[in-house]
This record gives structure tokens, sequence and C-alpha cells, in this order.
């Protein structure tokens, strides 16, 4: 189908059980404004359920069996297969895949995407490589030369929001106009979002907050209670703040306090998929890359790489002393450190 002259189009990279959900809200939020193309094309990464395509069981079902099952999506999110047809025509892009796979994506993506594209990043990880470390958004940004993306980030359990329970959430953005439309494909009365010129300290908070998750869920596993919790996400708040303002010039203070700040922290901690399997490393002895594939029916954890990233860049850096909460996770989730070091080493 070609796009509607002039209308914005939304594409959607990624269906997992995030990605699915932002699909519903989507779906819905582009029939309430005239500017929008109503269908909304989503790429899923190809698989076969008992036989079928997960992208023809989407488009005939409205259901996302595995990743999100149980809840209907609109009609217009049309699974697609081939990346490229997916976000050929659209002139915003939401990306909202696990982290480790966007730079493969991105190279699939060059040169065959529009350049007047805006996108959004929903991808809660950074990249570190031999240059050091980029945030996801500027990785975009860099390889498909895209004038803006902005980041959406939140205390956003994708279950709870598919269900429409209310929720928060932060969009960081560096141009006003640009949040201005995407604000508007999320929103809703029960998915309410606020923006910050703070695309940094955004994306930062909802990456390193899984690695404090991998911390909470140890708390768990070893039976210490609500107030070691408590002592974790307080400590591991103060790391996120001091390695995003160390790292980032221009952070603010305030964006802790949003929802992609504390709030996400919280509820991460508390409903998270990291949280949830690293108290099973806990309690069973198995290794969190086992207990993952186990555990989780295909979605991935963010935590664990994101541990081993932020380790690499803060042992090159010389500055593991500084962090002590996100080495002592590190060293808990896989250097063999007794879990009970986790209070003992701070
Ligand atoms: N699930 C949640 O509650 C939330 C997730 N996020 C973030 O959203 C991002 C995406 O997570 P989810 O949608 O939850 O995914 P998920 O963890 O539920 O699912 C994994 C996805 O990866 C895809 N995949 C597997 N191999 C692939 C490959 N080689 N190339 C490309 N895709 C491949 C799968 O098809 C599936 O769609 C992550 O960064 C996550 O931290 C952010 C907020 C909430
Ligand atoms: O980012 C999330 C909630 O905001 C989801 O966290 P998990 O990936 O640990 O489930």
């Amino acid at each position: 189908m070609q796009p509607a002259a002039n209308k914005e189009k939304v594409a959607i990279i990624g269906s997992g059980n995030w990605g699915s959900t932002a699909s519903k809200i989507i779906g819905r939020n582009v029939h309430n404004f005239d500017e929008f193309d109503k269908e909304v094309k989503m790429w899923v990464f190809e698989e076969m359920i008992n036989g079928q395509k997960l992208t023809d069981i989407i488009n005939t079902k409205h259901e996302n069996v595995k990743y999100l099952p149980n809840i209907k999506l609109p009609p217009n999110v049309k699974a697609c297969p081939d990346l490229v047809e997916t976000c050929r025509d659209a002139t915003v892009l939401v990306f909202v895949l696990p982290h480790q796979f966007i730079r493969e994506v991105c190279k699939d993506l060059l040169g065959k995407i529009r350049p007047d594209a805006k996108a959004v990043s929903l991808v809660k990880g950074v990249d570190v490589s031999e240059s050091g470390l980029t945030l996801i958004s500027d990785l975009i940004k860099q390889h498909l030369n895209i004038r803006s993306v902005s980041v959406l980030m939140g205390a956003n359990i994708a279950n709870e929001i598919a269900e429409e329970l209310f929720s928060e959430s932060t969009i960081g953005f560096t141009d006003a106009d640009d949040a201005a439309v995407i604000k508007k494909i999320f929103n809703t009365p029960y998915f309410r979002v606020s923006c910050v010129n703070d695309v940094a300290g955004v994306e930062i908070c909802g990456a390193l907050k899984n690695i404090v998750a991998l911390g909470a869920g140890f708390v768990d596993g070893l039976r210490y209670g609500d107030n070691c919790k408590a002592a974790i996400i307080r400590l591991g708040l103060l790391e996120m703040k001091k390695f995003a303002q160390m790292f980032y010039s221009g952070v603010r203070d305030e964006t802790f306090l949003e929802s992609c700040g504390v709030a996400d922290l919280i509820t991460t901690c508390s409903g998270g998929r990291n949280r949830k399997v690293a108290e099973a490393m806990v309690t069973t002895g198995e290794s969190l890359s086992a207990l993952e594939a186990r555990m989780l029916g295909g979605q991935k954890l963010q935590g664990t790489l994101t541990a081993k990233e932020v380790h690499m860049i803060l042992e090159q850096k010389n500055l593991t002393q500084e962090f002590p909460l996100f080495t002592t996770i590190y060293k808990i989730a896989f250097e063999g450190l007794p879990a009970s070091h986790l209070v003992r080493d701070l």
C-alpha cells in the first residue's frame, strides 16, 4: 500500500514483549490524529510457531502468541518479515529490539530509509566497542544518518501496559518538534508521557537500571529482605548518576527523578525479568544465560550484557573502585563471587 501523501508514517522495528505492547498503543493512537497514516508496519524477526510463521499468526489472529500472548493488537498493525520493506516509506522509526541486535539492523537499513525520517529508541542498553561507549541513540543516528533520535524510557513493564494499567514514561529529546510527534503516538490516559531535553540522561538510566536489577535479584535469592533491596536501589541510583555525569556532560540531576530514573529502578527491581533470573541464579546455582534460555521463552535479558559492557569500560578507565556496586554485581554474575558479597563488599 502507498503511504498517504504528506502523512507521518510509523514503522516499528522489533516485536518482542515491549515491541508488541508499543504496537498496540501506536496502532490505536494513529487513529487519533489526522497527520498519521493509519497503517503501522512492524518488523518481526521471523520464526515458526507450531508450523506457522509468526508474521502470519500476528496478521490473522492479531496477537503475538509468543511474546505477548492474550493481548489483541489493532488490525492496522501489519507484521512484516522484511526489515527494509517495513521501514522504506516510514517517517517515524521506532526501534525496540534487544540492544545486541541494533548494529546488525542498522547495517541492513543503511541507505534504505527516507532522508527525512526521525527515530525514537525504546532500547535499554549501551554499545561498547573498541572505540568506547556509545549510546544506542547515537549509534542509530551515526549509522543511519538520521537527523534526530529521541529515546523513550520509563517504569514500563510491558505486560502491565499491555493490560492498560497506569504507568508513566519519559521521552528524552534534542528536537522538540520531533518529540511532539513521538509523544502523540505513545501518550494515552494509561501511558502518561513527559518530555525532557536530556537524551543521554534518560538513556543511561534505562541501560544501567538493568545492572541494579540483577543486584536486586541476588538480594531476593539470598532472602535478605526489603530493606536490603532498598539499599541496593539507593546505591544503584547513585552509581547510575555518577556514571551518566562522568561520561556525558549536560546530564541533568532532575532526570533521575523522572519515570526513566528512580521509578524504573523500583519497578525493575520488583517485577522485571533481570531481577527474576538473578534471583533464580542464587537459588539454583545455574548460570544467568542458562536460566534466561529456560525461563524467558525467547525473551532476552539486557542487564547481563550491560553489566559486562559497563565493567569493560570501567576497567579500561581504571574506575572499578569508584563503582563498587556495578563491579560486585558483575563479579557475582560472571566470576563466581558468592552472592553474599553483594553487601559485604560495598
Ligand atoms: N519487556 C519489557 O517490559 C520492556 C523492555 N524494554 C526494552 O525493549 C527492548 C526490546 O525488548 P522486548 O520487546 O521486551 O524483547 P523480548 O526480550 O521480549 O524479545 C526478544 C526479541 O528479539 C528478537 N530477536 C531474536 N533474535 C534476533 C535477531 N538475531 N535479530 C533481531 N531480533 C531478534 C525476537 O524475535 C524478539 O522479538 C530491550 O532493550 C528491552 O530492555 C523496555 C521497557 C520494557
Ligand atoms: O525495562 C523494563 C521495565 O521498565 C523491563 O525490565 P526487564 O527487562 O528486567 O524485564
